[in-house]
């Protein structure tokens, strides 16, 4: 990578902020899934071996612009006290005199600042808000691989105000997926699901270019489906995209690899009843909450001819028992196919993680949507930011 690194600082006594990506799965108060917390911390003490004093930010969920206490960082603190080893200061703010306090005490550790997203400047890029973000630290470290895809301002504010710089896993991840998916052994096959179906929608145009296959699962497919012509009950769909869909189907039909069949409940829940059905036969007021298992031989079937697999996104909601059986089918075969893996996003990462298979992947990426992003050739507006080694 040819962006400044965090090895080429001069770190002692310096003040820096880290933008993190701890946007981790959280249940009842604990972190479920600490991938996103273990890859930060090379960086981390990094800094602290080399006499800075550190401060972390990061945003959790997507609360909207106002403190909300479901998506406070408390759970995120003590995950990391306990991986670092070090004492981790949680402040209830992400700006003003509270973190310029914080910062002059004396003693090891590092800050974690309050979800980003408790401020509406964040996700604006708002110059103000960027610029109080930016007020009481000499340095800035991106390592937000996760988050890099978005022009917020602590991915690109920020580093416009302070001497900036790549962290050691925003490094080895745009390093990896250069060198695999940029040229990719062919066939190459994409899977592609999860829940963010109005952001990822939207960029898997290049995605069907680059790719020799697309399997879509999730709650993204029922877009597809309903563009299609069929009825998907209450599932998830993108009203806005639907002609998109129908044009891309037709574009790309021998590429696109939809479901054949899906499990649906009238509510996503534990110990819903669910039915296993055609798509052409979701009823009325049903969710399609996975995919079924013809779905998983016809995907399996594709899985283990490719050379090359991009995945990002559960193919169901595996976090509840009863819609986890498309998450592991798929997992298993990309485990057995013997091809260059990535698997990456949050939750699909959790997904594989929980099956047990992390080891059976070539590569864990941190990113969902900024993997997609970068595999289809887009400039990462939190990478593009970032000055090149030997500028300013
Ligand atoms: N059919 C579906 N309906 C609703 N939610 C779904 C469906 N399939 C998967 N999901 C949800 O998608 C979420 C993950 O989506 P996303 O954030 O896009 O993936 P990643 O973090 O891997 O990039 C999971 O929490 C999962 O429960
Ligand atoms: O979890 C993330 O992306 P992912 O779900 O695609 O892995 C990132 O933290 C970005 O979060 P966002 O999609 O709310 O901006
Ligand atoms: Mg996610």
């Amino acid at each position: 990578m040819d962006k400044r690194s965090v090895r080429d600082l001069e770190l002692s006594g310096k003040k820096v902020l880290v933008r993190v990506d701890f946007n981790v799965p959280v249940k009842d108060g604990r972190v479920t899934d600490d991938t996103r917390i273990r890859r930060a911390l090379p960086t981390i003490r990094h800094l602290l071996d080399r006499g800075a004093k550190v401060a972390l930010i990061s945003h959790l969920g997507r609360p909207k612009g106002e403190p909300d206490p479901r998506y406070s960082m408390d759970p995120v603190a003590r995950r990391l006290e306990e991986l670092l080893g070090e004492p981790v200061r949680k402040l209830d703010v992400a700006v003003g005199p509270e973190v310029e306090r914080a910062l002059e005490e004396p003693g090891r550790g590092v800050i974690l600042l309050e979800n980003s997203r408790f401020y509406p400047g964040e996700t604006k890029n708002d110059p103000e808000f960027a610029a109080a973000l930016a007020a009481p630290f000499d340095l800035y470290v991106n390592d937000a691989f996760g988050a890099a895809h978005r022009a917020h301002a602590t991915t690109v504010g920020v580093a416009e105000r302070l001497p900036a710089a790549a962290g050691f896993l925003l490094e080895e991840e745009l390093d990896y997926l250069d060198g695999v998916l940029r040229s990719p052994e062919r066939p190459f096959v994409a899977i592609l699901g999860g829940a963010k179906v109005s952001d990822k929608l939207g960029v898997i145009e290049r995605l069907l270019e680059v790719a020799d296959r697309l399997l879509v699962g999730g709650a993204m497919c029922f877009t597809f489906l309903k563009a299609k012509g069929l009825g998907v009950g209450a599932s998830l769909v993108e009203d806005d995209y639907l002609g998109e869909a129908r044009r891309l189907m037709e574009e790309a039909a021998d590429r696109l690899v939809l479901p054949v069949d899906v499990v649906v409940a009238e509510r996503m829940e534990e110990g819903a009843e669910t039915r296993t059905v055609g798509v052409e036969e979701i009823p009325a007021g049903w969710m399609g909450l996975d995919i079924g298992p013809r779905t998983v031989d016809l995907f399996r079937r594709h899985i283990l001819e490719a050379r090359t697999i991009f995945w990002n996104g559960p193919m169901g909601v595996f976090e509840i028992d009863a819609f986890a059986r498309g998450t592991e089918g798929v997992a298993r075969a990309v485990a057995e196919s013997g091809a260059t893996s990535v698997v990456g996003g949050g939750d699909s990462v959790a997904a594989v993680r929980k099956l047990g298979l992390e080891d059976r992947m070539s590569h864990i990426s941190t990113g969902g949507g900024a993997s997609l992003e970068y595999v289809e050739g887009r400039e990462l507006p939190g990478v593009a930011v970032l000055p090149g080694r030997g500028e300013d």
